[in-house]
């Protein structure tokens, strides 16, 4: 029987010892005094921040004081670096937490093992090399170029190394130095660019730092008091961002939770009574937590919105709004708001304003573009020909090999050393061996394929599957553990094929997902953006399929204009669809009337700017690369180069 994402998370800690559970229950700890850094390495020279002018209220480093609660700590306290007592010089007597704590390095070392470390090395920065960066905003703090330009912590760093970041993508060299100021960010960069360590290093990082001089939370014992919330869409989501935020946060001392709807709610409880200092969770949930009682919000700090323009579309806006203004929240400049997407249409760009406080924008890429990495083609295939469409390229993938391509997914170290000739043998041979004794099978390439409907997905993987192409599906109808299942079951490759709905569009990060098919093309150009980013990730290479019909016609221009951008082929009959439709609907760029596209911040639109006010103070607009500039702000990384802006 296989154990659900949920039980896993639960079982995480249980793993450690009930004694410990216990201990743990009856008081809080702060996380500064649960373990200490396991390295004594100092930071390489790292930029100090102390001074860089501040367009928040924010005092100093790390953040702002909130809500009155906390008082803000010195700011040698947040400069690791610059002599003061920081996190260097914790308690080690609380050094026992660190051994409640789960290694969730543990199966990427057995993977790395098993693939002889191939796996995983990292992006192909070379593929960021030329990207156009825009910052605006006040005072924008300069860009780094490596890690240790940036004073994140030992453990942070530590952890840095263990995933295997190398350099940062150009999402986290801008977004980082911009957060760790404690300014409010609003950032644009495309899909599977690393948004997700943009704005958790910057939270964990400033929660070691502060927790020195922060007080303790009111004595509630039932009640917990997270200093972060990072809000998401999705289920998967959240528990992906959770598993990711357990890993830049292991050892310390900062603890991540996870909450959301379909789980058993008691089991997230205890959880949140063992002590939370990063809360991630589904909007819906979280406000159950409220309406209990069971989570204060009056402690937050940091509040990140992964995909926040869906976070803030009509679907979720009220729950946002509920969350964010009319519980216990600290407002806009007493707490630092990190907003995320790959899509960012201006009329959300305009709601997202109220949850801001003279913030920078900051896009990578275009605002809603498309990485070049992803090789998108558009097939005219009429409604009643989809299937057999569908069948004939997965039999030309698997013709050409692209089913087993990948290396084998590993379990046992010791068995791939003993075995590497039999692995080979059964990599040709294509079988799978699910005995757990040999927990290794074919990694194959993997197809995800999105449909309109929840019936039309429950369709289309029994009809898969018959036809010899092991599918599964997820959607909203399929029970929570129905859906970890499905998901589990693809990214090991039992099941090739995920047949999926929108639930699966954003922010996903499946490794080896080579293809995306778009059996049925989405309404919105945005979320066409997000289920394509579902490929061609972390530099790598990926293809997408798109199933185009005059059901499709209102979306040919922005696809158009969208693949025209992205440096692909556009076929001639789709230029003469978009030509066709009409001149405004669903366009990309924001410039038709209507158009809800965002190319840049729009506090540069006149509108917006009439009366004379300065709300953005200038824009930079840079590459990327490496060698890359600072911009007009002076911080001097290499010559400032002011590009042609893609934006204008
Ligand atoms: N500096 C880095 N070096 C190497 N790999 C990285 C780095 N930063 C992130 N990654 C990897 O890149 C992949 C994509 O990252 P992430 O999921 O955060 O992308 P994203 O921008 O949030 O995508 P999406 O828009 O789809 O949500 C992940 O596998 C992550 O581990």
């Amino acid at each position: 029987m296989h154990t659900s994402w949920s039980d896993s998370i639960q079982k995480a800690p249980a793993a450690a010892g009930p004694a410990n559970a216990r201990g743990s229950r009856s008081s809080y700890v702060p996380p500064h005094l649960r373990n200490r850094p396991p390295s004594a390495e100092q930071p390489s020279a790292p930029v100090s921040y102390a001074g860089a002018a501040m367009g928040n209220d924010h005092q100093g480093y790390g953040g702002p004081p909130v809500g009155g609660i906390r008082s803000v700590a010195p700011s040698n306290d947040r400069n690791g670096g610059g002599g003061g007592d920081g996190w260097h010089s914790r308690n080690s007597s609380w050094d026992r937490g660190r051994e409640r704590e789960a290694n969730p390095f543990q199966d990427t070392l057995d993977t790395e093992q098993a693939f002889g470390a191939q796996e995983s090395t990292g992006i192909n920065f070379d593929a960021y090399e030329d990207i156009p960066v825009e910052t605006s905003g006040k005072n924008v703090p300069p860009p780094v170029n490596t890690f240790a330009d940036i004073d994140l912590g030992d453990a942070l760093n530590l952890n840095i190394k263990r995933c295997k970041y190398v350099r940062p993508t150009p999402v986290q060299r801008y977004a980082i130095p911009i957060s760790i100021t404690g300014r409010d960010l609003m950032a644009c960069a495309q899909t599977g660019s690393g948004k997700t360590a943009a704005f958790c290093f910057p939270i964990i990082s400033g929660i070691m730092k502060s927790h020195q001089s922060a007080p303790r939370p009111p004595r509630m014992p039932r009640m917990a008091f997270p200093l972060a919330l990072i809000l998401s869409p999705t289920r998967e989501l959240s528990v992906q961002i959770h598993e990711e935020a357990k890993k830049f946060a292991y050892q310390t001392g900062v603890r991540a939770v996870v909450a959301y709807g379909g789980a058993p709610i008691n089991q997230q409880l205890r959880e949140l009574e063992r002590g939370v200092d990063i809360l991630v969770a589904t909007p819906g949930r979280l406000v159950d937590l409220l309406e209990r009682a069971r989570v204060s919000l009056q402690m937050i700090r940091y509040l990140a919105l992964d995909e926040a323009d869906r976070m803030l579309d009509m679907g979720f806006e009220p729950q946002i709004r509920k969350i964010v203004q009319q519980m216990d929240m600290p407002p806009p400049g007493m707490r630092q708001t990190m907003l995320f997407s790959a899509t960012f249409p201006k009329e959300i760009q305009r709601l997202a304003a109220d949850f801001l406080s003279n913030y920078v924008f900051l896009a990578v890429g275009r605002v809603g573009s498309s990485t070049d990495l992803i090789v998108q083609r558009v097939e005219y295939v009429l409604e009643t020909d989809k299937r057999s469409h569908l069948m004939d390229l997965l039999h030309a993938q698997r013709a050409n090999g692209d089913q087993s391509k990948i290396a084998a997914i590993p379990c046992k170290a010791i068995l791939w050393n003993s075995s590497r000739n039999a692995l080979n043998l059964l990599r040709f041979f294509d079988v799978w061996f699910p005995d757990p004794g040999l927990r290794f099978w074919l990694q194959q390439s993997l197809t995800l394929v999105f449909v309109e409907t929840k019936k039309g997905a429950d369709s289309l993987e029994h009809w898969l599957c018959i036809n010899g192409f092991p599918a599964t599906a997820i959607h909203g109808d399929r029970t929570q553990q129905e859906r970890e299942y499905a998901l589990r079951s693809f990214k090991s490759g039992k099941t090739p094929i995920l047949v999926a709905t929108d639930v699966a569009a954003r922010g996903l990060d499946i490794p080896h997902v080579s293809h995306v098919v778009n059996f049925d093309l989405p309404n919105d150009i945005d979320d066409y953006v997000h289920r394509i980013g579902r490929t061609g990730r972390a530099g790598k290479t990926g293809l997408a399929t798109a199933f185009f019909n005059d059901n499709n016609s209102s979306l040919a221009r922005s696809l158009a204009d969208l693949m025209q951008e992205s440096n692909q082929e556009v076929p001639a009959w789709l230029s003469r669809f978009a030509a066709r439709s009409s001149f405004g609907k669903n366009r990309r760029g924001g410039g038709g009337s209507g158009g809800r596209f965002g190319g840049r911040d729009f506090r540069r639109d006149a509108s917006f700017n009439r009366g004379g006010m300065d709300f953005y103070g200038g824009a930079q607009i840079n590459s990327g690369g490496y060698g890359g500039p600072a911009g007009a702000y002076g911080g001097g990384y290499g010559p400032t180069t002011t590009v042609t802006s893609a934006w204008d």
